[in-house]
């Protein structure tokens, strides 16, 4: 099985170019990574993986942001705004409150465009440019399509994303907007539209920078080595477990992949690796449901809803290379109510962290299996905030309080004070 935590180091084939290559997760079948347009395998249809003769280790690794890590990318550099290089925020009143040894809070809403999607973009985009594609596109709950929409335009490329009518939240299609993105509104949901934009990609009129494309999630690998990193300088250990929101299940294959690649050079042992736990909204928990089956995919969900529009999703793509992680790493899946998200983005925000309520989920979830027991009072923990708190204002008034309208007059606003 190819992906197990400690899977031997690839041997370098003939297709390899520079010594990486792609290669399909079910049957094995290689390909050369810059030759043709291919986003899954020629012969089953699986997932594509990129795979290198030469797995990174710590010595590897200089600069700053994600292209500190280029020793574990396929590029020396990409499209670059410059992104990664997030903060791993101490929350001391959250973690007390939780009740674990640790709580840090890895912020990826500090990214360029707010959320971790552009450490995809700015591999995915460089990619587009080797193999000389035209327009770029992506199906989207808005992350995907703001990153898409400005990294295309830093790269000076045509861009196209499909988002589903009515559910994304306002600040990410202002930005997919004023970056020149041409934008579809879809009458149906994020899985229909990223259904659209595999036929359009198949029919050659796009090139498609989902997480389906296996380049966009080496970008994504970058956030597992800053948390490790950072917090072996912090504490001189890894982290016990990564809890992380699960949407199409792209950041939990690339952690456990940024993982497999480490336990491969030597620079990380297999029980050195945090416990990758994915959380879910309720209305829309296809992940969780396989965790608890035990089953190797998930079924689709054509019914999903939940206010964390983020995770609006019913087929997570990722799922034959998520599950696996989770699994070989020890971790779980829960899911959290809507309401225990917007608990969990008024804790952070009362530590100074502004989250999208997608963000929050990972610590109502951590708060969950804490609450029921699965995880320790003696665990070090951190939790992913995917994107920040302007990405979705009508979320952030709900949560937060109403502003009070006073008088133009100093003595008025003392009394109203007073009240
Ligand atoms: C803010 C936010 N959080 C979490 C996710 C889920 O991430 P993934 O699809 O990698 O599971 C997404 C998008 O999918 C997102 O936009
Ligand atoms: N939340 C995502 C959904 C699409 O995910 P992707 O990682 O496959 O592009 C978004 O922001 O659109």
């Amino acid at each position: 099985m190819s992906l197990e935590l400690t899977a031997p180091t690839p041997e370098e084939p003939s297709v390899a170019d520079d010594g990486t290559w792609l290669e399909c997760i079910e049957c094995g079948a290689q390909f050369a990574p810059f030759e043709d347009v291919r986003y899954t395998c020629d012969d089953c249809d699986g997932l594509l993986e990129v795979r290198y003769a030469t797995p990174p280790t710590w010595d590897d690794f200089d600069g700053r942001g994600v292209w500190r890590y280029n020793a574990a990318l396929p590029f020396e550099e990409g499209v670059s705004l410059p992104e990664g290089a997030t903060p791993l925020h101490e929350v001391p009143r959250l973690e007390a409150a939780i009740g674990v040894e640790t709580l840090r809070i890895k912020h990826e809403g500090m990214n360029p465009t707010g959320s971790f999607k552009d450490r995809g973009m700015t591999v995915g985009v460089r990619v587009a440019k080797e193999l000389g594609v035209g327009r770029l596109a992506c199906a989207s709950t808005g992350n995907t399509s703001a990153a898409l929409a400005a990294y295309g335009a830093r790269g000076g490329m045509e861009t196209l994303v499909l988002l589903p009518s009515g559910k994304v939240a306002a600040g990410k299609i202002a930005q997919a907007a004023l970056h020149d993105a041409r934008i579809l509104e879809v009458d149906g949901n994020f899985d229909s539209c990223l259904d659209i934009v595999q036929d359009l990609a198949a029919r050659g009129e796009v090139y498609l920078l989902n997480s389906l494309n296996p380049f966009r999630l080496e970008g994504q690998k970058t956030i597992g080595l800053e948390i490790l990193e950072e917090f072996h300088e912090d504490y001189g250990t890894y982290p016990d477990r990564i809890v992380l929101p699960v949407g199409n299940a792209g950041n939990t294959s690339a952690l456990y992949k940024a993982f497999r690649e480490l336990v491969q050079s030597g620079a990380l042992d297999a029980d050195e690796v945090p416990k990758l736990t994915g959380v879910q909204a309720e209305g829309a928990a296809p992940m969780v449901e396989a965790v608890e089956n035990g089953w190797d995919d998930t079924k689709r969900w054509d019914d999903v809803e939940t206010k964390a529009t983020a995770i609006r999703i019913g087929n997570p793509v990722n799922a034959p290379k998520a599950l696996p992680g989770i699994r070989e790493t020890g971790g779980t899946a829960v899911s959290v109510s809507d309401e225990e998200i917007t608990e969990a983005q008024r804790d952070l925000a009362a530590e100074g962290v502004g989250v999208e309520p997608a963000s929050a989920a990972s610590v109502a979830g951590l708060r969950k299996l804490r609450n029921e027991g699965v995880v320790g009072e003696d665990e070090q923990v951190v939790c992913l905030t995917t994107g920040h708190l302007l990405k979705d204002p009508d979320a952030a008034f709900e949560a937060g309080d109403d502003p009070e309208p006073v008088p133009n007059d100093t003595d008025a606003v003392l009394d109203h004070l007073a009240e």
